[in-house]
């Protein structure tokens, strides 16, 4: 089982999941409250333990911005939110970073689109749009193919959304109280998902 804690933007947020050990924690490049400039950004990374995976999460940024803060920061994974072209993914894996294509799921037509990614994308991750009250476990329910989770969750529903065995679940503001990380709320989750062997990431 993945698990991302996304809009990881502090310090001790950092310290946090070298204790708790996600399989991968997300830096928010886009426009955001959870934005990190790339400076902040190398000095978390610097401090991460080099088991966790290192995600940098943009949307509606021109290519070379993906690309050179990427490289300057030697990504694991790059995790696009808008709609990217086949050539730019393909362009991104050729230069040995690991693609994460998130499409945000409004209905059926998304869950269906998001196929095209199978075979160029390491992962797909079905999310919710933020601030849009989408049913996404309805909807994901309906994906015949492999996905990592995330919309949403939090320590008291997860449930809900293991019950899609998904590939993984990707959680932000379900782990925060009043906008900043909480690491009782991260360790509960950690906790849930025990059972489900969280840790290297499989397919990758
Ligand atoms: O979280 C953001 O602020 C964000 C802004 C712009 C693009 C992507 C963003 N987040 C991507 C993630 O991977 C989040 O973890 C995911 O959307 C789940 O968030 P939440 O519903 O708050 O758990």
């Amino acid at each position: 089982m993945i698990v991302k804690f996304c809009g990881i933007r502090r310090e001790e947020d950092v310290e946090y999941c070298n204790i708790l050990r996600p399989t991968m924690i997300g830096l928010i490049f886009a426009n955001s409250p959870r934005k990190v400039e790339k400076d902040v950004a190398k000095r978390l990374l610097a401090m991460k333990n080099p088991s966790i995976k290192s995600v940098g999460v943009f949307k509606n940024q021109n290519y070379s911005e993906v690309l050179s803060i990427s490289k300057d920061l030697q990504l694991d994974f790059i995790q696009l939110h808008s709609s990217e072209s086949i050539e730019f993914i393909t362009y991104l894996k050729s230069q040995g970073f690991k693609i994460i294509k998130a499409v945000e799921v409004e209905n059926m037509d998304d869950i269906e689109r998001s196929k095209i990614y199978k075979d160029i994308a390491d992962f797909i991750l079905l999310d919710r749009p933020k601030g849009k009250d989408v049913d996404i476990i309805k909807l994901a329910k309906n994906a015949d193919f492999d996905f990592i989770i995330a919309g949403g969750i939090t320590p008291e529903n997860i449930e809900k959304y293991l019950a899609l065995n998904p590939l993984g679940v990707d959680v932000s503001s379900g782990i925060e109280t009043n906008g900043f990380k909480d690491f009782n709320k991260m360790k509960t989750i950690m906790e849930k998902l025990t059972k489900c062997k969280v840790g290297e990431v499989k397919n990758g």
